[in-house]
């Protein structure tokens, strides 16, 4: 395909998302011609006339937008915390909701790796490593362990903490829940799988269709995994350590419960961006 001016290109990657129906045409089109073309928006403002080769990859990447794929599959990375994180195939897209269990564990980190110089983070069903390495890339006393039973995301995540220069304190490791960890962690997080088995096919089509049904079933009630992690902390979790878990809207309460009943205490909740809530911080 000929080349094409950049400003042209970007009016034209736009029109067909918008013409399409996709929500956020304008920011979508951006995001995808600056990726593909190697440029920025500095260069769209600067140098419209710009000309840009790469018109077919722009096609190709506009069409599976059209066709439902997320923008950020599409480009294979997401931005979390500030980190730019790689995706594949069987790794959850991290999501800004999830900031808030990173935001709510991180002064117990920091405190924790200054009175015994170190942290020991043990990160549950960690995808693409999101909230371990937001934690060990905001504290250097701090490591973790990025748990969960898919390869190609434990691959993922070794592969974004050696892109971020983390990967002395972050190791991966494959495991049903607590099944292969020893030892003791000051902090346990997860952002376990959360959606009942039957409301999966319920989640609109970009989530269901392109997010790993594994890191999304959390069986019959959604509620599996807490029982599985409440009932396997207190021989992984140091005396005075931490649990912070990312929750469905609607589980406070149930996982509350789950978590009382193994004896552990509520110590604080969180909404998320949207209001709603979204993460709870229990102590032994
Ligand atoms: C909701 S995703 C969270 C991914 C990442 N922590 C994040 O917040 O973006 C849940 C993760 O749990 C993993 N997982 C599912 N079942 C598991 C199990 N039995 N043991 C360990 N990890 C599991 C999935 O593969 C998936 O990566």
């Amino acid at each position: 395909m000929a080349e094409r001016p950049l400003g042209e290109l970007l009016r034209h990657a736009r029109q067909r998302l918008a013409g399409a129906g996709i929500a956020d045409a304008a920011f979508d089109a951006r995001l995808l011609v600056e990726h593909f073309s190697g440029t920025t928006r500095s260069d769209a403002i600067a140098s419209p006339d710009r000309p840009v080769a790469q018109v077919a990859e722009i096609e190709a990447a506009l069409d599976r937008r059209i066709a439902g794929e997320p923008v950020h599959r599409i480009l294979g990375y997401r931005d979390f915390y500030g980190m730019r994180l790689s995706l594949s195939t069987e790794t959850l897209e991290p999501r800004p909701d999830t900031e808030t269990l990173v935001d709510a564990v991180l002064p117990f980190v920091h405190a924790t790796a200054v009175r015994e110089s170190v942290c020991r983070i043990l990160d549950l069903g960690t995808g693409t490593g999101a909230i371990a390495l937001a934690l060990v890339t905001q504290e250097p006393k701090a490591e973790a362990i990025g748990v969960d039973v898919s390869e190609d995301a434990l691959a993922t995540a070794a592969a974004n903490a050696e892109a971020l220069g983390v990967s002395s304190r972050f190791s991966a490791k494959k495991s049903n829940w607590f099944a292969e960890i020893q030892g003791r962690h000051h902090l346990i997080v997860s952002n376990p799988p959360y959606i009942s088995t039957s409301e999966i096919d319920d989640l609109q089509n970009e989530v269901r269709n392109f997010d790993p049904r594994r890191a999304l079933d959390g069986g019959p009630d959604g509620l599996e995994p807490y029982r599985m992690i409440a009932s396997g902390a207190g021989r992984h979790l140091e005396e005075g350590g931490l649990i912070g878990l990312e929750i469905g809207h609607d589980q406070r309460h149930d996982v509350t419960v789950i978590f009382e009943q193994a004896g552990y205490h509520l110590s604080a909740h969180y909404k998320d961006l949207g209001g709603n809530d979204r993460v709870l911080v229990f102590s032994c």
